[in-house]
């Protein structure tokens, strides 16, 4: 069979990357909650004409929770999958894994509150 070259290479990776996201938004709990919240901060963006500045900031804030949340779930999957057994190991990848999900959440939050405060009061 014929190698395939590199362009085809990467576009398949970009088809299945797409997939994953999908797969992501559709089947997990948490995420949906963000996917929600990151429709609403967009609309206020709109609605309060942020700058670009604030725009780039709340993106990458958006970005950050979006992007480890995927990777804590690739991480539970992961360890669900290895040892579907209670197991102390296991809780605590999961734990710190969950931890960073929370580190990013709470900046995020932060990087919102001084976007909107001072333009909602
Ligand atoms: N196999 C296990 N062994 C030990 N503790 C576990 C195990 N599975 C889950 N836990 C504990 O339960 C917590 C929640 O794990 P779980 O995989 O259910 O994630 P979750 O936060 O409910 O994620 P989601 O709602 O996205 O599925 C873990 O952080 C860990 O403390």
């Amino acid at each position: 069979m014929a190698k395939e070259s590199f362009l085809v290479n990467r576009i398949k990776s970009v088809g299945y990357a797409l997939k994953g996201a999908i797969l992501l938004i559709r089947t997990e709990g948490s995420i949906k909650i963000q996917v929600f919240i990151t429709l609403l901060v967009t609309a206020a963006g709109f609605y309060y004409n942020i700058s670009a500045t604030e725009w780039i900031l709340q993106i990458l804030a958006i970005a950050l929770v979006l992007g480890i949340e995927g990777l804590n779930t690739a991480v539970e999957k992961t360890s669900d999958y290895i040892q579907p057994e209670f197991d102390d190991k296991i809780g605590f990848i999961k734990d710190i894994s969950a931890g960073a999900v929370m580190l990013v959440s709470i900046a995020a939050t932060i990087v919102g509150l001084i976007i909107y405060i001072p333009k909602i009061f």
